[in-house]
């Protein structure tokens, strides 16, 4: 024997019973089969509808059921019954209407919709469809019956949700059996009756249930719920893109995934099988070579030692709290007593070892009832201050982890917390059973899509994890970036599983978005025709949008974007500047957001402020983690100036070869920055910092080489000024050849003090031979006392500081 149930999408349309049918045909060759169906889909929503309009005392019911009468006597055309089955069928749907009529005018007259006269409605989308679909299968094979459920399956007066009398239910299921032994029985599901013979129903969702019930009671060698996916996924698929089907799961992890809304199967079926040690499988009506997900006994061990990731929204935490339960028997029997009282399902609870507060989570719906409930059964200890009132906490959800062998794993928690954490997601309570085949989070509910795909990451795609940018100033390095993350994309993909997409780029005057990752190729137009945004939209379109791995990329120059970095990273989103303003602020800007990135475990990466994409901040950084001590840094740190200093001779102006190092995009979008010596301030003082130097830009003493007239006004005047001093930088240029030494700009720091300035090196110096844009870092440290560690090459440029902001990047997002 074989029970096949069939959901309401595999009946809701003709076609769709032809497909059942078949289905069910073919199963038939291995033996008896018993087919229990669901009301078409849709239809027990419209027939709630119909009632709860019809009592609101207006007509508009009628509309409602005329339409669903319409569409099951389309589907009794469409199923191409004999003539004498047609008749038979149309007769059923009026007359079933005619009742459903008389009911909703009953309750529209007396303006109540009870839970037994909406069993009662309920109850005909179930008739319905199971004779429909009898007297088609009957055409195709005669020894068919059909079986009404209110005669095999029986339940208490509880309506709306009756409770199954098991051991009625399977005497009468084998009576019937005894007295009807055909080969195909047709069965509607989800509706009973009580010992009076009134119908009830077994919740939403029950045509499992009675599934489940019959093949328990018949002894069945299958069950099988065929409905419209693949089998139990690995988390909702509507949440997570890449959510697969679970080929086989314990009947317990099936029960656990099913209560946290794996919606494929109503919780109740798995027990009544469980027992019998029914193998029950879910299949697709609409992919039936699919394998689906059987559910058994003790499937294979597989590696996977998490099975599923399930969800439950609309939770509410209630907190009872206050040293006066410390140590004190009986509280948490009368909080429980107080809840069921009010028949408040607690859906999950949890205690710390100090006994000073008891948590429990609760559907939000009933939240306000329990909370007057608890209250008042506390009334005396909280008037005498020995516990606070209950403090509910809303707009939470449950997102939990369900597999049997988590129990013999060190580390899943840790790995459940650190991939949530990294992500910002705050856990708010915890639950976990000595039995350890769920592990539950409460976290906010806004937090449940990027929790689910993060720990989706985690726990099921080792080999991908998706990466979202938001990159802010597609200038000179910015545009390099982004040709350099549409050439790699697939390199990433391949060789270090991220999936990098960009979700949004902006400059001061566009920005464009899209959450699904931009066209690489064409974002240049379509850019051009995106609306602006300030900064502070740009800030919440980042945290707003709320996806897991963000990571803020400011590619600006501009002080204020440097303003939204700690916004950001306290809310997990990491950050990648080769922007300078914040590394180089007042040292409590820079300390906050190092500090903060710890703290949300967000990083904070700024490699290409110093030396474009030399490691030289890395160097350092592992330098000083090793407990090594940097005593002195003597450094070439311009590229333009050593661009400017290697390539005047006189021959040319000073100020035309300034002008070709911006051209070559080596100076900063202000190249006064870079001949005044600032920016080389900013980076010594970047340095210095990280080295564990508490410094400010004040205490960098900066010797310039330009005439004071050349920093009055704005950049063209500069130019117009430099051009107006050629002889004072030939006569720099002659002095220092004249004494057989090159001009370099120098940074250098000793002992808690830096300065900067030009200077004449001589043959033999370790900067003498520094060539084109170069930069060089000459650390001397406790370790590297007789020679200088070096680190030197290309200092500037746009394409290799794009790369070096890649790298950045690409270091955050493997954090
Ligand atoms: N060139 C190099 O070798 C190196 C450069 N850097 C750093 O790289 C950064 C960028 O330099 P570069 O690409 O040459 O500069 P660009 O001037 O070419 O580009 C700057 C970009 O920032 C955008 N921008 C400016 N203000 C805002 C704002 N408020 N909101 C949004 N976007 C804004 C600009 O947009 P719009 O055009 O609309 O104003 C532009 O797209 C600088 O901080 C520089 O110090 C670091 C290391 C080496
Ligand atoms: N303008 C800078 C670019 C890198 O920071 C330089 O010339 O070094």
């Amino acid at each position: 024997m074989q029970v096949l149930k069939f959901g309401g999408t595999s009946v809701a349309s003709a076609e769709n019973i032809g497909k059942s049918c078949a289905i069910a045909l073919k199963a038939l060759e291995q033996g008896p089969v018993v087919v229990v169906v669901s009301a078409l889909g849709g239809t027990t929503d419209a027939l709630i509808n119909a009632g709860r309009t019809a009592a609101k005392g207006t007509g508009a019911y009628q509309g409602i059921l005329q339409q669903l009468e319409q569409r099951h006597l389309k589907a009794a055309q469409e199923l191409q019954l004999p003539p004498a089955s047609l008749g038979t069928a149309t007769a059923l749907i009026m007359d079933a209407f005619v009742e459903l009529h008389r009911l909703c005018d009953g309750v529209a007259a007396l303006r109540e919709l009870s839970n037994r006269t909406l069993d009662r409605l309920m109850s005909y989308g179930e008739l319905l469809s199971s004779q429909l679909v009898e007297l088609h299968f009957h055409s195709l094979w005669p020894d068919t019956i059909w079986a009404d459920a209110r005669q095999l399956i029986r339940t208490n007066s509880r309506f709306g949700n009756g409770e199954v009398d098991v051991v009625a239910t399977q005497k009468l299921v084998r009576d019937f059996q005894a007295q009807h032994p055909g080969d195909l029985w047709v069965v509607p599901g989800f509706i009973a009756a009580d010992a009076h013979g009134t119908v009830t129903t077994l919740g939403r969702g029950g045509s499992d249930y009675t599934a489940a019930l019959l093949a328990a009671a018949l002894g069945a060698d299958k069950l099988e719920i065929w409905t419209d996916v693949s089998g139990m996924m690995t988390a909702d698929p509507r949440l997570v893109r890449s959510a697969r089907p679970i080929a086989r799961i314990s009947y317990q992890e099936a029960m656990e995934l099913s209560h946290f809304g794996a919606k494929v199967l109503y919780p109740p079926t798995i027990q009544p099988v469980m027992q019998r040690g029914i193998p029950l499988w879910i299949k697709n009506t609409f992919a039936p070579d699919d394998h689906g997900t059987l559910v058994e006994v003790s499937p294979p061990r597989t590696a996977a030692v998490v099975q599923g990731i399930s969800s439950i929204g609309n939770l509410t935490l209630l907190n009872l709290e206050g040293s006066g339960m410390v140590g004190i028997p009986g509280f948490s029997k009368r909080l429980f007593a107080a809840l069921a009282r009010e028949r408040i399902n607690v859906v999950l609870i949890t205690q710390s070892s100090s006994e000073h507060s008891i948590c429990v989570g609760v559907n939000a719906p009933d939240a306000a009832l329990a909370q007057v409930a608890v209250d008042e059964e506390f009334a005396h200890e909280i008037a005498a201050g020995r516990i606070e009132p209950l403090r509910p906490e809303q707009d939470l959800a449950i997102v939990a982890l369900v597999g049997e062998n988590m129990k013999d794993h060190p580390g899943i928690s840790g790995k459940l917390f650190g991939a949530l954490g990294q992500n910002g997601v705050n856990i708010r309570a915890i639950a976990q059973g000595a039995s350890e085949k769920n592990i539950s989070t409460v976290i906010r509910a806004a937090d449940v899509r990027k929790a689910i795909n993060v720990l989706h990451e985690a726990f099921f795609e080792a080999t991908v994890k998706q990466v979202n940018l938001f990159i802010l100033g597609p200038g000179n390095v910015g545009s390099k970036l982004l040709e350099q993350l549409a050439r790699q994309q697939q390199h990433l993909l391949e060789k270090l599983g991220l999936q990098v997409r960009v979700v949004a780029i902006a400059s001061s005057q566009h920005c464009l978005v899209n959450d699904e990752g931009l066209d690489l190729t064409a974002w240049p137009e379509a850019l051009a025709a995106a609306p602006a945004q300030t900064l502070a939209e740009f800030t919440q379109l980042i945290i707003g949008r709320n996806l897991r791995n963000s990571i803020f990329v400011d590619v600006t120059a501009n002080p204020a974007a440097a303003g939204i970095y700690a916004d950001l990273l306290a809310k997990s989103v990491a950050v990648v500047a080769c922007n300078k303003v914040a590394a180089s602020s007042e040292y409590a800007l820079y300390a906050r957001l190092k500090n903060l990135s710890k703290e949300f475990n967000a990083s904070y990466l700024f490699e290409t402020n110093v030396g474009a994409a030399l490691p030289i901040i890395g160097t350092l950084n592992d330098l000083t983690r090793s407990g090594d001590v940097v005593r002195r840094m003597e450094a070439v740190l311009s590229g333009t100036l050593n661009f400017v200093f290697n390539n005047y001779d006189g021959t040319r102006p000073f100020a035309d070869v300034v002008r070709q190092a911006q051209a070559e995009g080596y100076t900063e979008p202000d190249p006064r920055l870079d001949l005044s010596g600032s920016d080389v301030a900013r980076k010594i003082l970047i340095l210095a910092r990280e080295a564990g130097e508490v410094m400010e830009m004040a205490d960098i003493e900066i010797e310039t080489f330009l005439p004071p007239a050349c920093l009055e006004g704005d950049v063209e005047a500069f130019y117009t000024q430099m051009a107006a001093h050629e002889a004072h930088f030939r006569g720099l240029y002659e002095a220092a050849t004249a004494a057989g030494k090159r001009l370099k700009f120098v940074a250098r720091y000793a002992e808690g003090c830096a300065a900067v300035g030009l200077q004449a090196v001589a043959p033999g110096h370790d900067l003498y031979d520094l060539r084109g844009k170069d930069n060089v870092v000459l650390f001397n440290t406790d370790r590297y006392v007789d020679q200088p560690l070096v680190v030197k090459g290309a200092g500037a440029g746009a394409e290799v500081t794009a790369s070096g902001v890649f790298a950045d990047i690409v270091r955050a997002a493997r954090l």
